[in-house]
């Protein structure tokens, strides 16, 4: 694969659209539907005011960012969208049926030599998938805003052919991406396996009061979340040294929580009618900060982040360089 093949992008919500920016970038001509007419209205809108914050970002030059948005193009059904397409993106709503039915309809409206790639978070969708497209339907999973984090978690199924999933990685690394090829497909992945089990600890700190939230974000910002920047988990392990990592193993201090499938102190918040940030306030209160102001910052923030990080890289390599 290379930056000509055309894509599709199926579903223009929070992934959809940042998906097709995305690959708008990386040079492809892009064509993206959603079934809902106004969702795709919005997504193209949501395109235009991420080019801005990655040009405020320094990510994109202004020059390029009409070209990059004259490669997208909105189309009102997916069988147009995928018509000529070589490689299709499927990123419509985390539901089993919905994926089954996008799938049935792919079967019959895609071209018989496109790749087909779902997003899904969690789900096995291979089993969700119509027998003609087992040897070109793999997993790229993104993560949320996909045109500044760089991870993508590439997967087969049990007949996925290898040399889509080779020929997909191999792109995403040429354009700059951090894609990881798993050997066998595990729902979640790496990075939401752990983000899923960080969470189910954050709760029960949360609902059996030992830390607040306030203290809970204090933690990984400034103690877990630097040091995971530039070492990760295991070469951090390394450098604490791994007879600590066997001790710490074997006192067994560590007892998971219970999965209950819900949080107290979530449930209050959402019957307190807090939201998150788009309404304003969620663990934390916003006060007058506007959402698109929070994730512009958000943005921007985090290119300026990156950029740090990749220079640290290079100035003070932790591994022999070449
Ligand atoms: N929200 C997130 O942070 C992330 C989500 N994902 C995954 O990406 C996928 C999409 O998630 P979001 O973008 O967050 O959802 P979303 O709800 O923002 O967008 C989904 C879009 O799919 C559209 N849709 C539903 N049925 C459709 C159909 N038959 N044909 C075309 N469009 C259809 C909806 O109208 C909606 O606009 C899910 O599988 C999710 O698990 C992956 C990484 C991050
Ligand atoms: O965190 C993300 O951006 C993603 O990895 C996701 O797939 C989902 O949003 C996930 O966090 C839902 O639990």
């Amino acid at each position: 694969m290379d930056s000509n093949a055309k894509v599709a992008i199926i579903g223009a919500g929070l992934m959809g659209h940042g998906l097709a920016l995305v690959h708008a970038i990386a040079g492809h001509a892009v064509k993206m539907t959603d079934i809902s007419e106004s969702q795709l209205a919005t997504g193209m809108e949501l395109i235009g005011s991420a080019l801005d914050t990655l040009v405020a970002g320094g990510s994109v030059a202004k020059p390029e960012t009409a070209a990059i948005l004259a490669r997208i193009t909105p189309v009102g059904t997916l069988a147009e969208a995928v018509a000529d397409a070589d490689f299709i993106v499927e990123a419509v709503v985390e539901n089993r049926e919905v994926k089954t039915e996008v799938y049935a309809e792919l079967e019959s409206a895609a071209p018989a030599t496109a790749i087909i790639a779902s997003n899904t978070s969690y789900l096995d969708a291979f089993p969700l998938a119509p027998a003609s497209l087992q040897s070109r339907f793999i997993i790229t999973h993104w993560y949320t805003p996909p045109y500044i984090i760089d991870l993508v978690d590439i997967a087969g199924g049990p007949e996925t052919d290898p040399k889509y999933l080779a020929a997909v990685r191999d792109h995403y690394a040429a354009i700059g991406k951090k894609p990881v090829l798993f050997e066998r497909f595990v729902p979640g992945y790496v990075a939401n396996r752990l983000q899923a089990a960080m969470t189910l600890e954050i709760t029960r700190l949360l609902d059996e009061g030992y830390a607040d939230a306030e203290a809970i974000d204090t933690s990984i910002k400034y103690g877990l979340a630097l040091r995971m920047a530039t070492m990760g988990a295991l070469m951090k392990a390394d450098f604490t040294g791994l007879d600590m990592s066997r001790r710490a193993l074997a006192n067994k201090m560590y007892i998971p929580p219970e999965v209950k499938g819900k949080s107290e102190t979530l449930e209050k918040l959402i019957a307190d009618g807090k939201q998150g940030v788009m309404n304003g306030s969620g663990y934390f209160d916003y006060g007058s900060m506007k959402p698109e102001e929070l994730f512009h910052n958000r943005d921007v923030g985090l290119l300026k982040l990156k950029a740090a990080v990749e220079k640290v890289e290079e100035e003070q390599p932790l591994r022999p360089q070449g």
